[in-house]
């Protein structure tokens, strides 16, 4: 499996080029790697190329500072293009990916065919929030905050239906590089694309979950009202919304991708 050197830190990737005509770029969430999307780009192959990395400081990425900014992580989506010699792709991020994709879509919307942002927000939780995780697991460790991860990022019910996929996915987050973790959680905290909304012009399409209690549908609401070209759809499902209902993720997905136009001159269903 490669990996590439990019800003000093070993990007871990996995590209699948299947002779599609269009690529799309998977960012997985803080405390998760590229595996998340499993279950999605399983529906995806037979459509799109698929080119997943692990975020800086997850998976099998490296880190080699203790801080990040969701525009260095930006830039490191950039510089894997670049590096793979790929040019206009679809983008599809959730939550800390959803943050990344805001940014490219202001920054390099030249490089964005359409853009997908679930489960995230303008802005995710308040700064005294990432400051307790922050203090929490820097003192106890991520095993201390196992439960309440679960809580937040899957239902009940899929916990219940499926305990194999949430031990797997828990498995991973317990792996997380802690320096990775806290440098990427304050990332988070300190991004803020409220005021800078009407400038990402790429078409957009955001995803919530109406289980989901830290990128609510209102977040999804206030991203689709500040996003000009922007479509909202919300799916019954916590958090990893992929995760817990991937068939339908992925079909708001492919739609987005394979309809041309603007968003929101289209009628779903
Ligand atoms: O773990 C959480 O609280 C959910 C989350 C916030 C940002 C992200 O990527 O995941």
């Amino acid at each position: 499996m490669p990996t590439i050197k990019i800003a000093g830190n070993d990007c871990f990737y996995t590209y699948e080029e299947l002779g599609h005509d269009d690529t799309i770029v998977f960012s997985n969430s803080l405390g998760t790697d590229l595996s998340m999307w499993d279950p999605v780009v399983q529906l995806l192959r037979q459509h799109l190329n698929i080119l997943r990395y692990d975020t800086r400081g997850h998976g099998q990425s490296t880190i080699s500072s203790d801080t990040v900014t969701i525009a260095e992580l930006g830039q490191d989506v950039i510089a894997l293009l670049d590096l793979l010699g790929i040019g206009k792709v679809y983008f599809c991020g959730l939550s800390m990916g959803g943050l990344i994709g805001q940014w490219l879509g202001i920054h390099h919307p030249e490089r964005f065919k359409k853009i997908i942002v679930a489960n995230t927000a303008a802005k995710i939780g308040t700064a005294e929030g990432w400051n307790a995780r922050i203090a929490q697991v820097r003192e106890h460790g991520l095993e201390s905050i196992l439960q309440g991860t679960a809580e937040r990022w899957f239902t009940p019910a899929f916990r219940e239906a499926h305990p194999e996929v949430v031990e797997a996915v828990l498995e991973k987050f317990c792996h997380t590089s802690l320096q990775g973790y806290i440098a990427n959680c304050a990332a988070v905290r300190d991004a803020d694309f409220r005021k800078e909304l009407p400038k990402l012009k790429v078409p957009t399409l955001v995803i919530s979950g109406t289980a989901d209690e830290v990128t609510t549908p209102v977040d999804g609401e206030f991203l689709a009202g500040g996003i000009p070209r922007s479509r909202h759809v919300q799916l019954e499902a916590n958090h990893l919304s992929s995760m817990e209902l991937p068939a339908e993720f992925a079909k708001n997905v492919l739609y987005a991708a394979k309809n041309e136009g603007d968003f929101y001159l289209q009628i779903y269903n």
